[in-house]
This record gives C-alpha cells, structure tokens and sequence, in this order.
C-alpha cells in the first residue's frame, strides 16, 4: 500500500485514476491546483469553468471518500508557465505551455509539495504507462488508447521526476474510463472531456496577447517577391504554417495564404500560397535545442522515432546529437510548419526518450 496523491483536475480521467488507486488498496488523497487563471484571468478566460472544476473535483473526493484539497499554486504558475508563454511570444516563437506544466507544475511544484506532506507518489489522469527497465530506469510508453495517448505532453519530464509518477489509466481505453466511471457512479461520469488548466483553448489567446504584449504593427508580404498585401498587429499573434486570421483575401483562383516564416529585422510577415512548394512551409531538417531526456540521453548519431507535434503519428529521422546540447534531425519525409519553439517528442518505438524544442 502506497501513500499517493492524485492530482484531480475535476474531469473523468483523475476521477478514474483515483478509482482505480483506491480499489487497489492504496492510502489515497487528492488535490486540485489552483493556478493564474482562476485569480486573475477572469479578463482573459473565454470561459474556464474553474469553480466548477472545483466543485466536480471536490464532489468525486468525497464520492470515493478521499481527503481532498485546493492547493494554491498562482505563483508558481504564473513563473513556470505564464512568463514562459510571454517571453516566448515576445521573441516570436510559438510557446507550448503543456509541456511546460507537466514538468513544471504538475511534477514539479506539485510533486514537491506531495513528498513535503509525506506522499510516495503523484498520480495523474494522463494516458501513457510506465515501464521500469531492468536497471532500474522509469520508462514512459505510449497510452494504449492510441486516439488519446499523452505521452508527447511529457516529453520534458525527467527521470526524477518519472521516480513518483503514476498513471493509473494509461492501460485503458478512454470509452472504459467512461464505463468504470458511470458503473462507480462517479458525480462527473457524464462530464464533457475538459483541456485541463494549462491549455490556451480556453483562453482567448489574443486577449492574452493584448494584455500581455505590445503589438507591433508592420508588413504581411509575399516570400518570393517582397509584394506588400496587407498590414499585421504584430508578430507574435502568428505562426508558421497558420491561414486564419492573416486579413488577406485569397486570390482570383481562391488560393489561400499561409504564414511562411517572419523577418524579425523588418518587422515583415512572409507569406505564400498555401501549396507543396511553399518556400519555408515544408521541410525535413531541423535543429532542435534544451534536449531534454526521460532517461539515458541518446549520445550517438542514429536513426530515431519522432513525434512531430502532438496528435502525429511517430516519424522516421535522423538523429545527430551536437556537442553545443543541441541536436540535428532530418526526417525522412518532409514535415509541414513545424513551428519554432514548438517540441518534438523522441521516441524509442513504445518508449518516449525525451523532447527538444525546434530552433
Ligand atoms: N487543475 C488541476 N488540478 C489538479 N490536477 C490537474 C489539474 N489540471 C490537470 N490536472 C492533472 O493532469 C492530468 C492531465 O491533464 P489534462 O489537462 O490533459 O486533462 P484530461 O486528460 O482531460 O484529464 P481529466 O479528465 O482528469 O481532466 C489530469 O488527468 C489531472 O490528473
């Protein structure tokens, strides 16, 4: 029997993962983490059903008959993840603030604050499982599910961390989360899959660009000729690869354009036509920066499994580490608008090895 915190956001998949702790027998508590958003993020949350989750997280404890309580982590969220998304933003790169609450949050401070109150384990409601290798090292694979596997959001974590983790549902298939949580009468079974706290499709992103960046207007201009076809705010509000909300009709043959790359020195947006050879759009090499590893870094030139953004599926590269910490990857097959400052996520087959972010 373990002594396990579980990190319960209010949805179906933590409420399942404390479920199936407490039908193992273990010592189970349970905590929701309050974060930025909650306290002042009331100007720049299109809705953010906190107080609900609240509610729904506190109403599963006491279904399951768990200790239960709100840990008030605003500061800590809004170091690790708040001014990392600024500060990405700002310097033009598109942030992925997942990613950095898995490894900062979720199994950082959280973690933290679970073995200071005398907690062996923290487990979570994401689908991926762990593997222990023979010596010793704690492996993440993929969720079984594989339409829900999160094991890309994890990338960043490290083995430490991976020493008190628990995922309790990663063998399951999201329909028997369902199940397990209506057959248990679990208060939130027919609850809609939330996003979590740290996922910008609850935030109005442009409203947390406007209150967090000065725009900066300039240019949109065509990549192979330098045309002038329009006027931009600024340009963190874009990324490669996006055809939304550029402001410029499309063409004659209704051919739409697509962000292509930015000209930081004038201050100028590229853009082209939505099309194979696109200039800046596809690509197979690329460099990635601040590897990180799960386990045992991968220290020799070889071939290696990518996961270019979440949702993909797994890629064939080549994998070249560098003696600066940053490493050179060409995929075997050309990728579209990978974007930089977003991560991929290494993989080892089933196991994930660790993620680096696109220079
Ligand atoms: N505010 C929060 N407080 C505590 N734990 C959280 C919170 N937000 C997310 N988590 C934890 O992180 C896990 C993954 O979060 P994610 O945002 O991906 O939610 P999810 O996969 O929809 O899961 P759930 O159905 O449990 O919300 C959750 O299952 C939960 O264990």
């Amino acid at each position: 029997m373990a002594k396990i915190l579980v990190a319960l956001s209010g949805g179906v998949d933590s409420a399942v993962a404390a479920l199936l702790l407490k039908q193992q027998g273990h010592d189970v508590s349970a905590a929701y983490m309050r974060t930025w958003m909650n306290e002042e993020g009331s100007a720049i949350l299109a809705d953010c059903p906190w107080e609900e989750d609240i509610r729904q997280a506190k109403a599963v404890a006491a279904h399951l008959d768990i200790p239960f309580e709100v840990i008030n982590l605003i500061e800590d969220y809004r170091q690790h993840v708040v001014d990392y998304l600024i500060r990405g933003y700002r310097s033009g790169v598109t942030p992925n603030p997942d990613m950095m609450c898995n490894r900062e949050m979720k199994f950082g401070v959280f973690a933290r604050y679970a073995r200071e109150h005398g907690f062996e384990s923290v487990a979570t409601g994401h689908y991926c499982r762990l593997r222990e290798a023979p010596d010793g090292t704690r492996q993440i694979l993929r969720g079984l599910d594989r339409n829900k596997d999160q094991s890309y959001f994890l990338a960043l974590v490290r083995q430490e961390q991976l020493k008190m983790a628990r995922f309790p549902i990663g063998e399951l298939a999201k329909p028997r989360v369902r199940e397990l949580a209506r057959e248990h009468n679990l208060p939130n079974a027919a609850r809609k899959d939330s996003q979590g706290i740290c996922f910008l499709g609850k935030v109005d992103i442009n409203a947390f660009l406007g209150a967090y960046i000065q725009d900066r207007p300039g240019q949109i201009v065509r990549a192979i000729d330098g045309t002038v076809l329009g006027e931009h705010a600024g340009l963190h509000h874009f990324t490669l690869g996006q055809r939304k909300g550029l402001g410029i009709p499309s063409n004659t043959d209704f051919k739409n354009y697509v962000v292509v790359g930015k000209d930081f020195e004038k201050n100028r947006l590229l853009v082209a036509f939505d099309e194979p050879d696109a200039p800046g759009l596809y690509a197979t090499d690329f460099t990635l920066r601040e590897l990180s590893w799960t386990g045992h870094p991968v220290s020799a030139a070889g071939q290696i499994d990518i996961m270019p953004r979440y949702r993909d599926p797994l890629m064939r590269a080549d994998f070249e580490p560098l003696p600066d910490g940053t490493a050179h990857i060409r995929f075997h097959e050309r990728q579209r608008a990978l974007a930089p400052g977003q991560i991929a996520a290494l993989y080892d087959d089933e196991a994930l090895l660790g993620g680096g972010f696109y220079a």
